[in-house]
């Protein structure tokens, strides 16, 4: 295994999150999990519940990056607008969409039970 090249290949992969970063969506996420698991250490979570957040919150943001990295490429191959271009754009936000619901069910399944 090449160590220098692992960890070029993960300052990149850093450099990728810098880059969502900058994008106002995916900061949106990136407080809204925090916010979520602030509530989970007030609340308290089981390990299982843990493990299901912490897949939730990755899906999410995970999505998020996805979606960002499909826009670029967008941009990149059709900066003019065309119609595949938007359906692109929508449909990898489509993704981001259905993630982020499920999360909202599963983050109330999860934490009104233990509210109320
Ligand atoms: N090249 C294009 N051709 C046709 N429609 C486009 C094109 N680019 C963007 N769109 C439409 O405009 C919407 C907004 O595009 P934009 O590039 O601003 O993406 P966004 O989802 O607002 O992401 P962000 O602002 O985070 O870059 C897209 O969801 C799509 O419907």
């Amino acid at each position: 295994m090449n160590v220098r090249k692992f960890f070029r290949s993960f300052r990149y992969a850093m450099e990728g999150l810098v880059t969502a970063v900058q994008e106002q969506n995916f900061r949106f996420h990136l407080v809204s999990a925090v916010i979520v698991l602030m509530a989970g250490l007030l609340t308290g979570l089981s390990i299982v519940e843990w493990c299901i957040i912490t897949l939730v919150i990755a899906f999410v943001i995970g999505t998020e990056l996805i979606n960002t990295a499909i826009e670029r490429v967008v941009d990149l191959a059709s900066p003019e607008i065309h119609p595949l271009a938007k359906q692109a754009k929508d449909v990898a936000a489509g993704a981001v969409l259905v993630f982020a619901l499920a999360s909202v069910i599963i983050g109330l399944l999860i934490f009104l039970p233990k509210w109320f």
